[in-house]
């Protein structure tokens, strides 16, 4: 369909655990529209992490295939870069070279190559800090110049595995903020795992909830809000509640693992 980005078809992923084949993905279907924030949640070790790759194309499917615009996903792509949370950023090199070097394969000559990395430097608000070095720079800082480094390659999609799970709450919190105004700006898709209810509620279109072993989309669950959203509001916690309720947290059945 036109207005697809990704459309994941009968996905299975195992892998070779003690000589023995594991089945970790089982029959993953979804779409992802375009334009689109979609958020993963579920338990550690249920498989979000492998999905992000198998979307990516850093994996290969035991079975069933991911559609990126059309065309089946054979490898890891410009147009879908994956942002971690530990940022990895080179330490020798500064803020501004750290951004220009992902820049490279692009054949830019040499000043729009710094033009495009210190626009997408501004938008993050790091213009002041190009000549600092990662290890000068709050964890924070650091990911907002991994932001910056994945959307200067101006890629359609931001395949993110718990962007923000490093960073103290405060920083989250005007992380997540950032986040919406650049997407809102750039349009980008974003495919978000998180461990963070709050966070999938703010940020997503949808929010897919996954179960364990194998690893499999329980529900999908529309965050029909207006963004920015109020996480004070009567509706955000009524979202947040439902997922809640979806991990049974309400009767503390699971051990709390999540930030909420
Ligand atoms: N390359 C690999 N080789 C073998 N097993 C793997 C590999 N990658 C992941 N697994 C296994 O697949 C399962 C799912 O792992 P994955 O990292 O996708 O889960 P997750 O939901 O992202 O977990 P977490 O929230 O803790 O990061 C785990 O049992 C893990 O040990």
């Amino acid at each position: 369909m036109a207005d697809t980005l990704v459309h994941v078809q009968q996905l299975q992923k195992s892998f070779v655990k003690n000589e023995k084949a594991e089945l970790v993905l089982k029959d993953i279907s979804m779409e992802i529209k375009k334009g689109e924030t979609v958020a993963v949640l579920g338990k550690s070790g249920c498989g979000k992490s492998t999905l992000l790759n198998l979307i990516g194309g850093f994996h290969e499917p035991t079975k069933g295939t991911v559609l990126f615009d059309g065309a089946e996903v054979q490898g890891p792509s410009r147009r879908a870069i994956m942002l971690f949370q530990h940022y990895a950023l080179l330490p020798w090199k500064n803020v501004l070279a750290n951004v220009e070097l992902a820049l490279e394969p692009e054949g830019l000559s040499a000043d729009e190559q710094r033009a495009r990395a210190e626009k997408y430097l501004a938008l993050v608000g790091l213009q002041d800090s190009l000549g600092q070095f990662p290890s000068e720079l709050s964890g924070g800082m650091q990911q907002r110049v991994a932001i910056a480094r994945a959307l200067a390659i101006q890629p359609e999609m931001i395949l993110m595995d718990e962007p923000f799970a490093a960073l103290d709450t405060f920083t989250r919190y005007y992380l997540q903020d950032e986040l919406l105004r650049i997407q809102q700006e750039e349009k980008t898709n974003i495919v978000l795992v998180t461990h963070d209810i709050d966070e999938a509620v703010y940020l997503a279109d949808r929010v897919f909830i996954m179960d364990a072993n194998p690893g499999r989309i329980r529900r999908t669950v529309p965050i029909e809000l207006p963004k920015p959203r109020d996480r004070s509001d009567r509706d955000f916690q009524y979202y947040r509640r439902l997922i809640l309720d979806e991990f049974n947290f309400s009767r503390q059945e699971e051990q709390l693992e999540y930030n909420i």
